[in-house]
């Protein structure tokens, strides 16, 4: 099976790192980048083919990854089209975007999937949920995604949830090694040294996770020692409302996700009311 992927940036190189380092043989990728210097450094980096002609790289693949931002979405359907065979499969990675805008971008027959995946696809470790109208075969598509993580399949009112809590939800624990390791780098620690103690940390709190089948909640309990120092620290997250700030931060995700699915073109203003698009949590030191 030939893929391509259609605009190669955050996601769609985790996406394609993934995909090589699961064995995909490089001549079975395509893909496009823009500008053209940015295509060339890929083609260079990963030995696969990188232009900026959507089309062309559609015309070779059985499977199109569409991994442009949601506003971008319907003007790279409209370029690639006119090239798709009937037995196509067009796969959009993009949150918001539903599936009914995408199959009105295309040719009668063409297969239309929506997934939402996560960077962590990089390291063949993303959570990837699949939607798709009805009677679907989504075989061959969960084969793809199984190279580079765990596949769910769901119904597509699920996605714009999904999208929070297992698209963006990586930024959720980078945000905690951020400040933990901040907060490690302030009391004095080398931050070389704090960066692998968190990272390590964070590793193997989530495989112990994952190989439990007891609730998160439960898990917790397990480390907080009596009057100890896991008590301490949650009486402060508590006193916070960390857990409803969470839920909050989720729901807002989610909320973006359906205005994204609302607005056409969807990022003109959802950047006028957002004036960095991707706001950062100020630094006070940054680990190395
Ligand atoms: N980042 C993530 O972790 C996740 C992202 N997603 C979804 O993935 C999509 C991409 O997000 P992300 O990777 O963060 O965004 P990026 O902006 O990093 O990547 C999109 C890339 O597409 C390029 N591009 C824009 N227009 C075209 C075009 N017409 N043809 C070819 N390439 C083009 C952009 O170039 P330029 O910058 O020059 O415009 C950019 O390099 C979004 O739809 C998002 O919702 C979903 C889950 C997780
Ligand atoms: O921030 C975003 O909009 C994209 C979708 C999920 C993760 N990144």
């Amino acid at each position: 099976m030939d893929i391509a992927i259609l605009g190669v940036g955050s996601l769609g190189e985790a996406v394609l790192i993934g995909l090589l380092e699961s064995g995909m043989p490089p001549a079975q990728i395509w893909a496009t980048a823009q500008p053209a210097e940015r295509a060339a450094v890929l083609a260079d980096a990963y030995g696969i083919e990188v232009g900026t002609d959507n089309a062309s790289a559609a015309t070779e693949a059985d499977v199109v990854l569409v991994a442009v931002r949601p506003g971008a979405v319907e003007g790279v359907l409209d370029e690639i089209a006119p090239v798709l065979e009937g037995d196509a499969v067009v796969v959009s990675l993009a949150a918001g975007v539903p599936l009914r805008r995408i199959a009105a971008r295309l040719p009668e027959g063409v297969t239309t999937v929506r997934a939402m995946t996560n960077v962590a696809a990089r390291a063949r470790e993303a959570a990837t949920a699949l939607t798709a109208p009805d009677g679907t075969d989504l075989t061959e598509i969960e084969d793809l995604f199984d190279r580079v993580g765990v596949t769910v399949t769901v119904e597509e009112p699920m996605m714009d949830l999904i999208t929070a809590v297992g698209g963006s939800g990586p930024a959720f624990l980078f945000y905690l090694a951020d400040a933990m390791t901040t907060a490690a780098v302030d009391g004095g620690m080398d931050p070389h040294a704090a960066r692998v103690m968190v990272d390590q940390m964070l590793l193997g709190a989530c495989l112990h996770l994952q190989s439990s089948d007891r609730p998160a909640a439960e898990i917790l309990d397990d480390i907080t020692t009596p009057g100890g120092t896991t008590a301490a620290a949650l009486d402060v997250l508590n006193a916070a409302a960390v857990d409803d700030t969470v839920k909050r931060a989720v729901g807002a995700a989610a909320r973006r996700g359906r205005d994204l699915a609302r607005l056409t073109p969807p990022l003109a203003r959802v950047r006028a009311a957002a004036p960095s698009p991707r706001p950062r949590r100020p630094r006070r030191r940054s680990p190395r």
